[in-house]
């Protein structure tokens, strides 16, 4: 949009969700008498039509425009306030109770744009424009504000939202509701009034690049491929334009016009659980203040799929992992034909999902999706619009994507290309969005290696944990099995560590991430797989450390992008075992290698540094680790050996011969072979008995009790000075650990 008047809404200064007509603020003159300034809501402003010139005979834009005399506007940080023009005196302790109805215009004030009920994303590229610019030439019609019918948020029974999470991932954007900041920076974007009022409510000022740059292509009709990196913001880049096309379409229907059920307006495909449940959450939190907002349904594994039945039939946006979407997708020709007229497929971390043995299902619900798709009869073209997206595009995936269009794809069943072919673009070229070539990691990531001894990767974990207290911290691992590890270990040394894995059931996947990203515990911890790697997005994770190496390029991005996002700081930080480190030194110097050249910047490779962390300090930690060990092992194999009980018991009672747990292990010791040491191990941990736990766990007890000494003796003594009483107060933050008292060692 150019600089003259703006078509959509009230995009000003604090947005407001219900006036979208143009509104006028004059200053207060300043007045001798003292004056008591209340701060005012924008609607409860005595605010007067004014008359247009009769040149304006079209309006020219400003059809409905309002002044309001006698309130200032007051800039508080970022924040507009609106100060009440109600001048008292000082002494005068009555309160202000806000502008009477009889003085404001309740029913203009709520008045709402005309918008066409047309669904603009039903049209072709070229039409959206045509229509967009005689859109904004147009004037706006307002119309009577219904009551306050909002689409209830949804809960479940357990208090949980649709998605399955509580919304405390993304408490702290609903927390701002009330508040409402200065969304000017995105009137550019010609996002509608709702939408901004929703971003002022967010507290969102400014677009981020890569929104700045994908939602006019997507609001133009486009498909669009959008690359940037992590934590910058590519959620709301097409979510915005969805809701845009749902409130286009539907933000005027009465609420019995919106309980009938109507065909969804996209599809999200999310390569895992979290990050689908984490969209909802999302799109969920923008639509959050809306008087009409899109009903949203989650669809993945783990949940009920009955539940999730009942929600698709109504849902107006569908956010889903590929395996479970097929199965439901699958089992109903109702809701496989209703997906014809989706206007959008948002394809979210586009690379994972369209290889990682998603591979087939996305497939067949692309086979699906095309069979039975709207095509535009005048172009011959699908009605859908295609969006993908990611901070990172496999090798050869981008070129294919964007470069040769679908010609040049080859039709080979088992291929990536394939697949590509498949996403039927409505375009030949799909706008390519590629906002920072220069680097895929984000601007303010802190990056690092510590090395250590394979077999010492614990107690340096364990270090680097301490020497960041109260950071909340990401440790990716590469199996199941030292997830399974790392918990015990770590809670026995009084880490407040979760754990998240696939082989977890769904509802402890969510209560960790829950837990984890609860602002009641900014210092938690959780060690996971991969599966946390992508997209989720936590706020204040501050440090991520890869306790194994990441095993390709591209997943040590998406790890470490867990941090540092929406331009805050964080850390990334790698245990190498002494082989490791050169080849991930050659990994990460890929990684800025690619994004060097990308940028044609400097080629000097880049040199992922050692940190420097004092030897003499882990070794004082090193008791505590060991006796950790030993509990958290004696705990584990004794849940082992239940399983392998339950195993044994239940195979022999099927083959009808009688258990004995003795006679299998006396069988098991004569084999010898692979994991023989680690079974004598876990049968030793096994071994234990409760009084010799009782006194590991009352050692170790001890030991957390000591604070650890970082080394200030050793400084200080030699200079011949120690300030006792600054260390006995431990002010300095030179020793590690929570309590009092020195530990010398
Ligand atoms: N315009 C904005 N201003 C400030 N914060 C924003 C803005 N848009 C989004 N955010 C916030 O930035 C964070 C990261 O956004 P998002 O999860 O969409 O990143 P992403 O680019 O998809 O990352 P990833 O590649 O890791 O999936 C979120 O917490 C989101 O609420």
């Amino acid at each position: 949009m150019g600089s003259g008047p703006k078509k959509r809404g009230a995009p000003s200064a604090a947005a407001n969700s219900g006036s979208k007509k143009r509104q006028k603020i004059k200053p207060v003159p300043t007045t001798e008498k003292k004056a008591v300034t209340v701060a005012v809501a924008v609607d409860a402003l005595p605010w007067n039509e004014v008359k247009l010139p009769e040149m304006f005979d079209d309006a020219e834009g400003f059809f409905g425009l309002e002044e309001v005399e006698g309130v200032e506007v007051v800039r508080e940080g970022t924040n507009l306030k609106f100060v009440s023009a109600k001048t008292t005196k000082v002494d005068d302790e009555e309160e202000f109770e806000g502008f009477g109805d009889d003085t404001v215009d309740t029913e203009t004030a709520s008045e709402k744009l005309d918008k066409t009920s047309n669904p603009t994303a039903t049209q072709t590229p070229k039409e959206k424009q045509e229509k967009k610019s005689k859109k904004d030439k147009k004037t706006k019609k307002a119309k009577k504000e219904k009551p306050q019918t909002k689409t209830p948020l949804k809960e479940d029974e357990d208090g949980v939202g649709s998605s399955g999470l509580k919304p405390n991932v993304f408490e702290a954007l609903v927390q701002q509701e009330d508040e409402g900041i200065d969304v000017t920076a995105w009137s550019e974007l010609d996002v509608s009034g709702n939408i901004l009022s929703a971003l002022s409510k967010l507290g969102f000022a400014k677009p981020t690049l890569i929104q700045s740059t994908a939602i006019p292509e997507i609001l133009a009709g486009h498909d669009v491929v959008g690359k940037a990196s992590t934590g910058s913001g590519k959620t709301l880049a097409f979510a915005i334009p969805i809701v845009e096309s749902w409130l286009d379409q539907y933000g005027e229907l009465d609420d019995d016009e919106l309980k009938t059920s109507r065909p969804p307006t996209a599809l999200i495909l999310s390569p895992t659980r979290e990050l689908a449940h984490q969209l909802t959450e999302h799109i969920t939190a923008l639509c959050k203040s809306m008087e009409k907002s899109p009903w949203i349904a989650t669809v993945t594994g783990g949940l009920s799929v009955q539940k999730q039945q009942r929600q698709l039939s109504k849902a107006d946006i569908i956010i889903g992992t590929p395996g479970r979407l097929w199965e439901v997708m699958s089992s109903s020709v109702e809701l496989s034909t209703s997906m014809k007229s989706i206007k959008f497929l948002v394809v979210d971390e586009a690379d994972r999902l369209l290889t990682d043995g998603h591979f087939k299902e996305a497939e067949e619900i692309l086979t699906a999706l095309d069979r039975q798709q709207d095509i535009d009869q005048e172009d011959n073209i699908p009605t859908r619009q295609t969006l993908i997206f990611s901070a990172t595009f496999a090798k050869g995936l981008q070129q294919k994507l964007v470069g040769k269009g679908k010609q040049g794809l080859l039709d080979d069943k088992e291929s990536m290309e394939y697949l590509l072919k498949k996403l039927n673009f409505r375009e030949d070229k799909p706008k390519f969005v590629d906002v920072n070539p220069i680097s895929q990691m984000a601007e303010g990531l802190t990056e690092g290696l510590v090395e250590c001894a394979g077999t010492e990767k614990d107690l340096y974990l364990y270090s680097l944990l301490l020497y960041h207290p109260n950071q909340r911290t990401l440790i990716f691992t590469n199996s199941v099995h030292s997830v399974h590890r790392l918990t015990p270990l770590l809670q026995a040394l009084n880490i407040p560590v979760y754990a998240l894995h696939s082989h977890m059931i769904q509802k402890a996947r969510l209560r960790s991430i829950e837990r984890f990203s609860s602002p009641k515990s900014p210092g938690s911890i959780l060690v996971a797989t991969d599966v946390a790697a992508r997209g989720l997005d936590i706020g204040g994770v501050q440090l991520v450390i890869h306790y194994h190496l990441p095993r390709s390029a591209d997943m040590y991005v998406h790890r470490s992008g867990r941090t540092a996002r929406a331009e805050a700081l964080g850390s990334s930080i790698v245990l190498c075992a002494p082989e490791e480190v050169v080849g991930m030194r050659r990994l990460v110097a890929k990684v800025h290698a690619q994004n060097a050249v990308a940028g044609g910047g400097n080629k000097s490779k880049y040199y992922m540094r050692s940190l420097d962390i004092d030897r003499k300090v882990v070794a004082r930690l090193k008791p505590r680790v060991t006796l950790a060990k030993k509990i958290a092992d004696s705990s584990l194999a004794k849940e082992k050996k239940g399983h392998d009980d339950d195993w044994v018991r239940n195979a022999a009672e099927e083959l009808g011969v009688d258990y004995d747990s003795e006679e299998f292990e006396a069988a098991g010791g004569q084999r010898k072979g692979r994991g023989t040491g680690r079974k004598l191990k876990e049968k030793e941990a096994r071994a234990l008995t409760k009084n010799e736990l009782g006194a590991l766990r009352s050692e170790l007890k001890s030991l957390l009790a000591q604070r650890v000494n970082v080394g200030v003796s050793e400084r200080y003594l030699t200079a011949g000075s120690v300030d006792v009483n600054e260390l006995l107060k431990g002010t300095k933050g030179e020793f590690l650990g929570q309590v009092d008292g020195i530990g010398m060692e």
